[in-house]
């Protein structure tokens, strides 16, 4: 489980987080939400070890989670990805083995195996000699959760992994993530929509620099965070 404990993020005088404490068990599948600027990306990169945490704990399974980065997988906002970076779909999903491998190491047996069962999986395996640049929105996000699968991560986690994707990618992520969450692994998923894409979450983290909220849907989405969270004005639409 990923514990998280008086988390403060402080970028050179812009507070980003504050005072943040959670506790996620293991096999849940987990949605951040918050406004612009509420600080959602901010703690996944500290859980990633991606930014200096100025004050707090990051656990997972008891263990200081920068001791075992190998054990996470992201999956970044697709506008963070350089798109025009020669490389095909293969090599997208192989890179993440290079870490446990070794760059120069031949590339073994089993990640062979592991970077095809993952490209299987999300339909991605008749295309692996593709230049990423060439797929659609759709194939580069199936690409990257492919990435994270063949990883054998066990925390993951994903920047807005619905956006501006097709009905069948949708699918298959959707589908994806209950294999995960049944398999014991733990998601963490920013979610920028209000709207019934909630739904599909075990429980939400309501963030707005501070978290206002954690649990249910029906326990986080009430009129009165959403006032601590966004202001005036969304109330009436989502809760
Ligand atoms: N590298 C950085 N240097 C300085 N300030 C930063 C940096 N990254 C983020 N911030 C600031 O930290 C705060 C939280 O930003 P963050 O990107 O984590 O929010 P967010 O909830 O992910 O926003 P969005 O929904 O717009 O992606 C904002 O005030 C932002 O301007």
């Amino acid at each position: 489980m990923l514990e998280i404990q008086n988390l403060s993020i402080d970028y050179r005088g812009t507070l980003a987080l504050h005072n943040v404490s959670f506790f996620v068990p293991a096999g849940q599948l987990v949605g951040i939400i918050g406004p612009n600027g509420a600080g959602k990306s901010t703690l996944v990169e500290a859980i990633l070890n991606l930014v200096p945490v100025t004050q707090g704990v990051i656990r997972f399974k008891g263990i200081s989670l920068k001791r075992q980065l190998l054990k996470t997988a992201y999956v970044p906002q697709r506008s963070y990805i350089d798109w025009d970076y020669p490389v095909t779909v293969w090599n997208v999903v192989m890179m993440a083995q290079t870490v446990q491998t070794g760059l120069f190491n031949k590339f073994s047996r089993q990640a062979k195996h592991l970077a095809r069962t993952a490209l299987e999986r999300v339909g991605m395996y008749e295309l692996r000699h593709r230049p990423i640049g060439e797929l659609s929105g759709g194939q580069q996000q199936r690409v990257f959760l492919a990435r994270a699968l063949a990883k054998e991560a066990e925390l993951l986690i994903f920047d807005e992994p619905f956006t501006a994707v097709d009905r069948k990618t949708e699918d298959i992520i959707f589908d994806v993530f209950q294999e995960l969450r049944a398999a014991g692994k733990t998601l963490l998923v920013i979610n920028h929509d209000l709207g019934d894409s909630l739904a599909i979450y075990d429980q939400l983290l309501l963030l707005n620099k501070r978290l206002i909220a954690q649990g249910t849907r029906h326990e986080v989405v009430t009129s009165d965070n959403l006032e601590r969270a966004y202001g005036r004005g969304l109330t009436r639409v989502f809760a």
